[in-house]
């Protein structure tokens, strides 16, 4: 079962370039959660705050009462465990087959026997669909097998807590889709909290329960999915509508000057798409029927919201289709 991350008043800079301030939200337990934002805004410095491989200024992240930029050498190791981290590149080892570059975690951090480090590995490896790919060395795999496979590594000591870092970029449509189903069935079965960087506004749209954006040296916002995909805020909305007007421009120089707000209308939100289910066609534990975050606020679901490809429309119909 997954816990979750607290995060107060954090900041991190390299020497002059501050990267980001005063952030602070909760990723909640057992949820899948999105942090977005426009490139070089520090999504990644930020992933590796969180586990401590960089040491922000100031601030702290709590998880389950240990503040991990306070960790020394030892708790700081135990602490990683409880993470399963997949890096932007996969970061597998070259010189080792995909089955020991899975396997790694462990031998490294278990005193598992041979044969129970097989079972394990070869698990993980079919839940992501990377059966037979044992003896193939990560030259030998296309892009997206290197990203399952870093994930296979991110799941093999059945973490708490999963963070991934644009698991999704370079791979096609189809893959994306089906990556982000994984995540969806990881979550149902294991109730890891999850907590995912990404680029992919079509990802961001259907797979979290809750996303955040980080702009202009900060988190501009972080809620429900359905609170961000309605939210008036003028960088969230053109960000999740991938829109050209707004505060967010080509450059960075662009992003910290406040100009274009001067001229900007505020669009109409777009519809929301119903989230992913598991593969099992059940809600998994922490998700929300359709609309719920709306109804609560008062709130109307823009025009022809939550309709499926298939013509179904999951708020009006969530009891039968879940049944
Ligand atoms: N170890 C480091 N030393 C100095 N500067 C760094 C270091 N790591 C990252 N940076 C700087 O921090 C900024 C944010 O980098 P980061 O990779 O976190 O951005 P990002 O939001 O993940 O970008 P992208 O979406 O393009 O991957 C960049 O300007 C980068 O050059």
């Amino acid at each position: 079962m997954g816990v979750e991350i607290r995060v107060e008043g954090l900041r991190k800079s390299f020497g002059r370039q501050v990267i980001w301030e005063d952030v602070s939200f909760t990723v909640p337990a057992g949820q899948i959660s999105a942090l977005l934002g426009p490139s070089g805004t520090g999504k990644s410095v930020f992933l590796k705050n969180l586990i401590g491989l960089l040491r922000p200024d100031r601030g702290h992240v709590w998880v389950d009462g240990q503040d991990v930029p306070e960790l020394r050498e030892r708790r700081l190791y135990e602490m990683r465990r409880r993470f399963g981290v997949l890096f932007q590149d996969g970061a597998l080892f070259g010189s080792m087959s995909v089955f020991d570059n899975v396997a790694f975690p462990l031998r490294e951090h278990t005193r598992l026997s041979e044969s129970k480090v097989r079972a394990k590995t070869l698990e993980k490896m079919e839940m992501v669909g990377l059966s037979g790919a044992e003896d193939k060395f990560p030259g030998e795999i296309s892009g997206g097998m290197r990203k399952r496979a870093g994930l296979a590594r991110a799941l093999v000591l059945d973490p708490e807590i999963i963070l991934a870092d644009e698991p999704d970029s370079g791979l096609d449509p189809v893959r994306t889709s089906y990556l982000s189903q994984l995540f969806v069935d990881i979550n149902h079965e294991t109730g890891a909290t999850i907590l995912i960087v990404t680029h992919d506004i079509g990802t961001a749209r259907v797979l979290p329960d809750n996303m955040g954006l980080l702009f202009r040296r900060g988190l501009v916002a972080f809620g429900p999915r359905e609170m961000i995909l309605t939210s008036r805020d003028p960088a969230v909305n053109q960000f999740f509508n991938a829109r050209r007007e707004g505060p967010i421009g080509m450059a960075e120089e662009k992003d910290l000057a406040d100009q274009s707000l001067e001229t900007y209308h505020d669009p109409a939100p777009a519809p929301i798409p119903p989230q992913i289910m598991p593969s099992d066609g059940r809600p998994r534990r922490n998700q929300t029927p359709p609309g719920t975050w709306l109804r609560a606020h008062g709130l109307q679901p823009p025009p022809g919201s939550f309709i499926d490809a298939e013509g179904r429309n999951w708020q009006q119909d969530w009891p039968r289709l879940t049944a």
